[in-house]
């Protein structure tokens, strides 16, 4: 699904007015029905107390339009106008005319004003300020705000949270919502971290914004659900054999860090690799094979430590780095790895650190090739950034300059290839738990060994693994949740995936 800036959320809406030749408030109230009809559902007539906090733009419109569906509806409501400017947009005066029509009299809530009391069993609607806010907030409406939070009311916000700028961090208060019902398409910063914790669940109310600018618009940003991953995924072909899906090698591992590797290789096989190989110091022969007995393995002459990588075959995906350790030896045989190989290679931990602390390697990653850094490992690679919004165009510009394939790894790991992002939306805090990056690795390895091209197998990879992770949360809750369980789960993942459409679902039933 695309995510579009606010200036294209604003193309969209011209060209929805063009096209339907209807007038910009019949859009507000497309809106503001669809909201009402979202609580309506829920609320069933209850006699909760509903206050509505509007700006005086339109996404403070949107919130006047709803107050008048409320009431019509017997709905029990306050509205109050924050007074913030006396440039109001024409629809919100339009509306709250309307409104008055109806004998409802907002209070207006200016500087000097106090705030209203707000009890924690009321609804809070806040549309205060939607895509349009564009400044720092007046220290009064920051204070409101911070009033809102403060309540421990259910805060629903309307398109987004007010206070929440589309493209820049906050630098004042931010509503806290429970849930946000947004109008066509996700925002972005419902995905990053410094923004995405101002938001508990968020949704889309379809407001019939034209399709045909929604669909053709290039966008900078998707959000990956099944949809996205579904047709990149490469069914199995019945007269298939093992070597149709590669042979993949895991390389990594150092003395205490040999499980790094295991839970690689197993990943990898797990998600379909043909033949999987781990290439480790001697230290981790025994255990290896002992523990993974469908795995091939390959030692270094060093007991602890590569410091030699020889492989006497040509695989089909190399996966390097995990446990591996930063000595200089294995810097080392690093180098001298990377300037043999042509074929994009997948790189995570220490083989990013080592890129890192030798930048000069970077001219020998084959092009394509997949970087899949942590937060941490990122900044080493890429140095500081300002916010997250400077860190996905400094990785932007990473990868355009280096063609390298970069995922950013956390709550929503985003893929980036040159100037396009890919926004995760399967995996849960519960694998916030050591390993579960290196089951990620081996699971691109492993897509990559089957055919997968770089940007697919990253995409595709990281939902899958986020969807096993999501599948091992309900048996085993998140504190419980191991990386070894995460590859326990692959399997599951391709089964939700592939399923078909529930019939009772379906159109036909
Ligand atoms: N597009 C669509 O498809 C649809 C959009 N809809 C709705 O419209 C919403 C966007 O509305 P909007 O453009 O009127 O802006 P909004 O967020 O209400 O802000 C109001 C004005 O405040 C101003 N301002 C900014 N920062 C400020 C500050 N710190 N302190 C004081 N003032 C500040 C700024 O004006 P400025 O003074 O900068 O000219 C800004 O214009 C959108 O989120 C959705 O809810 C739906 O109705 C229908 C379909
Ligand atoms: N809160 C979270 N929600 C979803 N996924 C998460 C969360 N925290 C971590 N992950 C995922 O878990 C993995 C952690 O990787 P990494 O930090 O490299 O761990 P390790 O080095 O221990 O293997 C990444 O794929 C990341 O996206
Ligand atoms: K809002």
């Amino acid at each position: 699904m695309k995510i579009f800036s606010a200036d294209q959320i604003y193309k969209a809406d011209k060209s929805t007015i063009e096209k339907e030749q209807i007038s910009s408030d019949m859009l507000m109230e497309r809106a503001a029905t669809r909201l009402f009809e979202w609580i309506h559902t829920r609320l069933q007539g209850a006699q909760v107390n509903i206050q509505l906090f509007c700006g005086i733009g339109n996404n403070g419109g949107d919130g006047i339009v709803l107050a008048r569906h409320l009431q019509e509806h017997g709905y029990n409501i306050q509205v109050h106008v924050v007074n913030y400017s006396e440039k109001r947009s024409k629809d919100f005066l339009l509306n709250l005319e309307r409104l008055k029509d109806r004998k409802i009299w907002p209070d207006f809530i200016n500087e000097d004003s106090s705030f209203p009391l707000i009890s924690p069993e009321d609804i809070v609607v806040d549309a205060i300020f939607g895509i349009g806010l564009s400044r720092p907030l007046d220290q009064w409406v920051a204070n409101l705000i911070g009033h809102i939070n403060a309540s421990r009311a259910f805060v629903l916000s309307v398109d987004i949270p007010s206070g929440l700028p589309m493209d820049r961090p906050p630098v004042s208060e931010v509503i806290e919502a429970n849930h946000v019902l947004s109008f066509q398409v996700p925002k972005l910063v419902f995905f990053l971290p410094q923004t995405g914790i101002y938001i508990d669940q968020w949704e889309i109310l379809d407001i019939g914004l034209d399709t045909e600018f929604l669909t053709h618009e290039e966008v900078g940003y998707e959000l990956i659900g099944p949809p996205d991953v579904l047709p990149l995924y490469r069914p199995r072909n019945k007269f298939s054999h093992k070597g149709t899906y590669g042979h993949a090698v895991i390389i990594g591992g150092s003395y205490g860090k040999i499980g790094a590797v295991q839970l690689a290789s197993n990943a990898c096989l797990t998600v379909g690799s043909g033949l999987v190989t781990a290439f480790v110091p001697k230290c981790g022969y025994h255990s290896l094979q002992t523990a993974l007995p469908e795995i091939m393995v390959l030692t270094d002459d060093d007991d602890e430590n590569i410091e030699q990588i020889t492989i006497p075959f040509v695989p089909n995906a190399i996966g390097i780095g995990v446990g591996m350790g930063t000595s200089e030896d294995t810097a080392k045989a690093f180098g001298a790895f990377l300037k043999k190989q042509e074929n994009p290679v997948v790189i995570d931990a220490d083989g990013l650190n080592l890129l890192a602390k030798h930048q000069e390697l970077l001219k020998s990653v084959p092009a394509q090739s997949i970087l899949t850094p942590h937060p941490k490992e990122l900044e080493r690679l890429i140095g500081k950034w300002d916010n997250d919004f400077d860190k996905l165009e400094k990785t932007k510009k990473f990868s355009s300059k280096n063609d390298c394939v970069v995922v950013i790894k956390g709550a929503h790991s985003i893929t980036i290839y040159k100037d396009k992002g890919y926004v995760n939306s399967s995996g849960n805090p519960g694998m916030a738990t050591a390993g579960s990056g290196d089951v990620l690795t081996g699971m691109i390895t492993g897509l990559l060994s089957q055919g997968y091209e770089p940007l697919a197998a990253c995409v595709f990879g990281v939902y899958l693994h986020g969807l096993a992770g999501d599948i091992a949360v309900h048996q085993y809750g998140y504190e419980a949740l191991k990386a070894s369980i995460l590859v326990e789960n692959i399997g599951r993942a391709y089964q939700e995936l592939l399923r078909p459409p529930n019939r009772e679902n379906s159109q036909e039933s």
